[in-house]
C-alpha cells in the first residue's frame, strides 16, 4: 500500500520553477532514492513530501490525508512524531551533549526524562557511539556527528525517514557506513525511507531509484534526454528478420 504520495506537485521559487508536476508513491517500508542532477528539485520534493515546503499545485497524501493542507502546527508534529528529518548537516544542538540531542525529540514529544535518556543511550549504541554520550558535538568527527544525528532521526520510532543527502558531507567510507547502519535499522523495523543522493553508489542502497530532470520525473530513469535515446530501427527495409 502507498502511505505516502506526491499528485502533480508544482513548486516554484519566485519565478524559478523546482518542482513543474511530479507524481510519486511510496510504499511502506519500501526504500527510495530520489536521484537526479544539480538543480532538478530534489530536495524540493523532499521538502513537499515531509511537509516542510507546502506546493504551490498538487498534493501530498499521508495514510489517505492531503498534508500539504494542513497548518505549520500539525505538520511540524507529524515530523516530530511519524516523520523523521535527516540532513546533510547533522544539525545537533552544539550545546547539548550527544544523548541530550538524540533525547530531544522524545522530549518533546513529551516522553519522561528516565525513558528519554534510555531510549538515547540505546540508539547511540546501535550505531556505534555510545561511548560519545556526553560528548557534545564540537568535540565529533563528521562521521560521529551524523551518526547522532541518525540515531536522533530514529529514535521516535517514525514511520517515514527523509534524507537529504545525508551523507554527502563524510568521506566515502564513513558516508557508506552510517548509510548501511541507516537502512539496515530501517529494514528492521519496516521504516520507509526517502533519500535524495546524487552519488549512484548511495542509490543503490535503495529498493527504487526515481530520477528528476528539470523538475519532473525522468521516465528514461537515465537521466538522459528522450529525444536523444535512439530508437529501434523500423519501417520497410530495417526488419532484422
Ligand atoms: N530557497 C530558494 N530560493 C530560490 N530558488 C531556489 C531555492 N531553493 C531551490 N531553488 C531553485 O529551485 C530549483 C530546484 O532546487 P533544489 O534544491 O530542489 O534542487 P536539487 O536537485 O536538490 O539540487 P542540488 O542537488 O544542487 O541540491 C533550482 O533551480 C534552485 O536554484
Amino acid at each position: 500500500m502507498s502511505r505516502l504520495q506526491a499528485r502533480d506537485v508544482v513548486r516554484s521559487y519566485g519565478p524559478t520553477p523546482a518542482l513543474r508536476g511530479v507524481s510519486l508513491d511510496v510504499a511502506d517500508g519500501e526504500i527510495v532514492a530520489v536521484t537526479g542532477p544539480s538543480g532538478c528539485g530534489k530536495s524540493t520534493l523532499l521538502h513537499c513530501l515531509a511537509g516542510i515546503l507546502r506546493p504551490d499545485e498538487g498534493a501530498v497524501r499521508w495514510n489517505g490525508e492531503r498534508i500539504d493542507t494542513w497548518p505549520e502546527a500539525a505538520r511540524s508534529r507529524l515530523r516530530r512524531t511519524e516523520f523523521g528529518v535527516l540532513f546533510q548537516f547533522g544539525q545537533l544542538v552544539p550545546e547539548l551533549t550527544a544523548a541530550e540531542n538524540v533525547a530531544l525529540p522524545l522530549l518533546l514529544a513529551g516522553t519522561g526524562r528516565r525513558e528519554a535518556g534510555r531510549a538515547a543511550g540505546e540508539w547511540l549504541d546501535r550505531f556505534g557511539v555510545g561511548h560519545l554520550a556526553d560528548v557534545r558535538p564540537g568535540a565529533m568527527s563528521g562521521g560521529q556527528q551524523q551518526r547522532c544525528a541518525t540515531a536522533r532521526a530514529l529514535v521516535t520510532g517514525p514511520r517515514v525517514i527523509f534524507a537529504d543527502e545525508p551523507t554527502g558531507a563524510l568521506d566515502t567510507l564513513s558516508g557508506e557506513e552510517v548509510l548501511t547502519q541507516l537502512v539496515q535499522l530501517a529494514r528492521e523495523q519496516g521504516t520507509t525511507i526517502v533519500l535524495v543522493t546524487h552519488e549512484p553508489r548511495i542509490a543503490a542502497y535503495a529498493d527504487r531509484e526515481v530520477m528528476l530532470r528539470d523538475g519532473v520525473v525522468d521516465p528514461t530513469g537515465l537521466g538522459l534526454d528522450e529525444t536523444l535515446v535512439p530508437l529501434p530501427a523500423a519501417g520497410p527495409g530495417t526488419d532484422p528478420r
